[in-house]
């Protein structure tokens, strides 16, 4: 395997930028955070999905396509491993979900434009969870405008997700899926539960090195 590259992936909520740091830490690996707080139309978009997902969308894809630019620039050309809170194939799960077919179309298109030389990971880390954590976190966090996520929404993309990350699996073997379910493991607050998932991960970056 070269220079390890894992992004954790997973519905609104479940954990990956919690993850993504505490790998991160243990690990000694720069982390890459997906832009928020930042995001001009993110609070737009929560009041009329229709009105603004097109600008949305598009602001994510140049965010990420701006971020992995950087990180192969900064970090993976120089053999320093890198944990990112996201995969950028996430903004085709979230833009055929909020798109009209017709600009999801176009959308793809520039997707693909714009991500096909850029780096992708060699460790795949998929946390899922029920809608009653997903809910009951995001509530926790407090993110203002998260407050008008309808869970229907929620739940669609927590489908979505499961059937994208099917496919990729088989349509990627050679990219290792560790998938993890928040329901069954805390690893904010059980140590052993963390403990597991840092072995886990550590024993694939190690299989994947004598490859
Ligand atoms: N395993 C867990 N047990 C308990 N609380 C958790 C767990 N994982 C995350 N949390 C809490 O849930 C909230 C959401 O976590 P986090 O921000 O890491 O999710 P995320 O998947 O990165 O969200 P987003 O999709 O919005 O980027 C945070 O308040 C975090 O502390
Ligand atoms: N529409 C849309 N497209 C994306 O690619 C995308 N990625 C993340 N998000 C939302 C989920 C959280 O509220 C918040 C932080 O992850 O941003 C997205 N929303």
């Amino acid at each position: 395997m070269s220079v390890p590259f894992i992004t954790v992936e997973g519905p609104i909520g479940v954990g990956k930028t919690t993850l993504s740091k505490a790998i991160a830490e243990a690990q000694q690996f720069h982390q890459l955070r997906e832009i928020v707080d930042e995001n001009p139309f993110l609070n737009k978009f929560y009041d009329d999905i229709a009105e603004w997902s097109f600008q949305t969308e598009m602001y994510f894809l140049c965010n990420r396509y701006k971020q992995l630019g950087d990180i192969q620039k900064k970090y993976l050309s120089n053999e320093q491993p890198v944990v990112a809170d996201y995969h950028v194939f996430k903004n085709l799960i979230f833009a055929q979900r909020t798109l009209p077919a017709e600009e999801y179309k176009k959308y793809e298109e520039i997707y693909h434009i714009l991500t096909r030389d850029k780096p992708a990971p060699n460790v795949i880390i998929y946390l899922h969870a029920s809608l009653d954590t997903l809910m009951k976190r995001i509530e926790m966090r407090g993110r203002d405008f998260e407050k008008k996520i309808d869970p229907a929404y929620l739940q669609q993309l927590s489908a979505d997700y499961e059937v994208f990350i099917s496919n990729f699996e088989a349509a990627h073997p050679d990219i290792p899926v560790l998938r993890f379910n928040g329901d069954e493991i805390d690893f904010v607050n059980d140590a052993g539960d963390l403990q597991f998932i840092l072995s886990k991960v550590d024993e694939t970056i190690r299989k994947g090195a004598k490859q």
